[in-house]
Order: C-alpha cells, then sequence, then structure tokens
C-alpha cells in the first residue's frame, strides 16, 4: 500500500513537472506563430509545398519559438513572481529549477536549430536562432527593462516567423514575405497595449517602463489607435503587389474595421472591460486574417 501510494505521488509529480514544462514554452503563443510561419511556406509557391518539408520547417521553427520563451520565463523570473498575472508560473514559483529550465530550453534551441540546418536550410536555422535572440536576449533581457518602444522593437522577434516559413521553402529572401512581417509588426503594439493598459498596476509595481506606466493611458489609448490605422493601410499592401486577391481584401478589411472599432472605443469609453476585449479581439484578428492570406491563395479572386 504503502508502495503503491509512494508510485502515485512520483506519477503525479512527474506529470506536473511534464505540465509546468509545457506552460513555460507559451503553446498558445508558439501555436500561432507556427500558423503564421505555415502561411509564410504556403504563400511561398503556387500550390502547396511539399508536406515533408512543411512539417519539418514547423517543429523546428515551433521548437526554436519554444525555447524562446522558456527562456523568457527564466529571464523574468523575479517581476513574473511580482506580478499578479504572472506569480504563479512554474519558475517564479519554484516548481521548475533554473538548472533545468536552462537544460530545456537549450535542448529545444540545439534540437529545433539542428532540425532547420541539417533538413532545411541554414539560412532559416540562422534567422530562427536569430528571432530567438531577438526576443529573449533583446527583448526580455534588455529592451524590456529599458523603453517603453520596447515591445514596438523587440515585436519584430515575433513577426519573423512568415519569413522563416517563406525562407524555408525557397532558401531567398523574397520582398512580399516582408510584407507578412509587417503585418504583424503593426498588429503588436495594440495587441499587446491593450493587455498592458489593463495590467498596467503589475508593471507600475516590478518598474517595467510599460507605454501606459511612462506616458499614461490617453497616451497609449491614443497610440492603439494610430498603430491601428497603420496596421489597416498595411493590410492593403499583398492586395496591392497582387501577393492575394479578392477573399483576402474583403476579410482584412473587415477585420480591421472591427480592430478600430474596439481601438475607438477603447479610447473614448470609461468602461474598464473594453481594453481586455480588444486584447482578446487581436487575437481572433490576426488568427482569422492568416487563414484568410491561406484561403485566398487557392482561391485567388482579383478585379
Ligand atoms: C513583443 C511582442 C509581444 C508581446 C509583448 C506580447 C504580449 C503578450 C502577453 C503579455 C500575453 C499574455 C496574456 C496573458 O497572460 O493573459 C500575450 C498573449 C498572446 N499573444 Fe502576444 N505578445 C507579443 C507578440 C505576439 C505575437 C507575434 C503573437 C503571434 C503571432 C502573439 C500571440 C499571442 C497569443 C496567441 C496570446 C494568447 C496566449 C494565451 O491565451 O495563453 N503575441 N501576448
Ligand atoms: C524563434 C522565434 C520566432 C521567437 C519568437 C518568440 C516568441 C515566443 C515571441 C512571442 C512574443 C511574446 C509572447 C511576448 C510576451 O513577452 P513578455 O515577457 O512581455 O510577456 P509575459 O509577461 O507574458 O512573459
Amino acid at each position: 500500500m504503502a508502495y503503491s501510494n509512494t508510485l502515485t505521488s512520483s506519477f503525479n509529480s512527474f506529470s506536473g513537472l511534464l505540465k509546468d514544462l509545457y506552460e513555460i514554452t507559451k503553446p498558445k503563443v508558439v501555436f500561432m506563430l507556427v500558423i503564421t510561419a505555415i502561411v509564410g511556406m504556403v504563400l511561398a509557391q503556387s500550390g502547396w509545398p511539399p508536406l515533408d518539408l512543411l512539417l519539418v520547417s514547423s517543429i523546428g521553427i515551433g521548437l526554436l519559438s519554444a525555447a524562446a520563451a522558456a527562456m523568457n520565463h527564466i529571464v523574468d523570473q523575479k517581476i513574473d513572481a511580482k506580478m499578479a498575472r504572472t506569480y504563479n508560473r512554474p519558475i517564479a514559483k519554484g516548481r521548475v529549477t533554473n538548472r533545468l529550465a536552462i537544460i530545456f530550453s537549450f535542448s529545444l534551441a540545439a534540437f529545433g536549430f539542428a532540425l532547420l540546418y541539417a533538413f532545411v536550410n541554414p539560412l532559416t536555422a540562422w534567422l530562427t536562432l536569430a528571432s530567438l535572440f531577438g526576443y529573449a536576449v533583446v527583448y526580455t533581457l534588455v529592451l524590456k527593462r529599458l523603453t517603453p518602444q520596447n515591445i514596438v522593437i523587440g515585436g519584430l522577434a515575433g513577426a519573423m516567423p512568415p519569413l522563416l516559413g517563406w525562407v524555408s521553402m525557397t532558401g531567398d529572401l523574397h520582398p512580399n514575405a516582408f510584407l507578412l512581417v509587417m503585418i504583424i509588426f503593426t498588429w503588436t503594439p495594440p495587441h499587446f497595449w491593450a493587455l498592458a493598459i489593463h495590467r498596467r498596476d503589475d508593471y507600475a509595481r516590478v518598474n517595467i517602463p510599460m507605454l501606459p506606466v511612462t506616458h499614461g493611458l490617453a497616451f497609449t489609448k491614443n497610440a492603439i489607435v494610430l498603430y491601428t490605422v497603420l496596421l489597416t493601410l498595411v493590410c492593403f499592401l499583398p492586395y496591392l503587389v497582387a501577393m492575394s486577391g479578392l477573399i483576402y481584401l474583403i476579410s482584412s478589411t473587415i477585420l480591421n474595421l472591427l480592430f478600430l472599432k474596439y481601438a475607438w472605443q477603447l479610447k473614448v469609453s470609461e468602461d474598464k472591460k473594453i481594453a481586455m476585449d480588444t486584447f482578446k479581439f487581436s487575437i481572433w484578428h490576426l488568427l482569422i486574417l492568416f487563414v484568410a492570406l491561406l484561403v485566398d491563395h487557392f482561391y485567388i479572386i482579383r478585379f
């Protein structure tokens, strides 16, 4: 009986540890990053890309993104422990030790890099590693603590996956891939600042210079509106360069009008709920936009 109890509790703590390791990879964010990379892969040629190459590229980009997310948990553990949104994170709470987290994240990164280098192409491997460095070191360790423009500059790392996906199929840097990067790049500030408005006190408590802390709510709300207008304009580019057709144009215009509506409401209304609604909408916006790019690729209709 005592033996079986010990066995059960060892099993429970092992599965708890696996759950914690999974959590530090930010799986939902990585899922979204991989979707945007897959769209880059598909748009890189007419029709479907070779499915084996698509699979191995997605796994490689996913592993390096997961490694970057785990490194972010290691670097941020002290501030995470003090914020209401993040205090219960596995490393901040001490459920996962630094040693294990370092071994885990570096193993994911090494495996992902080796996969991309050996089975995809060296350019994809190096660019994906550079994105990991951009997020885990440049954004998390330096910019996040240094300037309210942290997420604007740091957002470039998270915007890279469509380009990484594209390069994984062709081995070269096509200008159209940069349009997809620009979409995510301009989407990131309204995505994040909406959440930062809701969590302003958290960031103020740990002295992280997020825009609502340094410049106040009114300034941040204006910045959200302006970046959403910029995003709307950038989203016309794939149609204007004939990369995408009407399905994309109509879907993205509707999505952007809705995003503008949220951004405007956030600016003019006193209702505290709107910030989180805008943040949640931003995630659906990006997901549907990239699905529209994908559908449009196969059913391209133009004037
Ligand atoms: C510097 C750039 C970015 C910053 C600072 C940022 C910030 C955040 C934060 C703080 C959350 C957590 C919200 C919570 O814990 O409730 C979040 C959630 C999320 N972000 Fe971002 N984000 C960035 C870029 C991106 C990019 C590029 C993508 C995808 C292409 C993305 C997709 C998501 C998704 C899917 C979630 C929801 C995760 C969940 O529900 O667990 N983010 N973001
Ligand atoms: C290889 C590659 C493509 C790397 C990109 C990696 C990546 C996971 C980008 C997503 C950006 C993100 C979730 C930022 C939030 O960090 P935060 O520290 O501001 O938020 P937090 O407080 O929730 O941790």
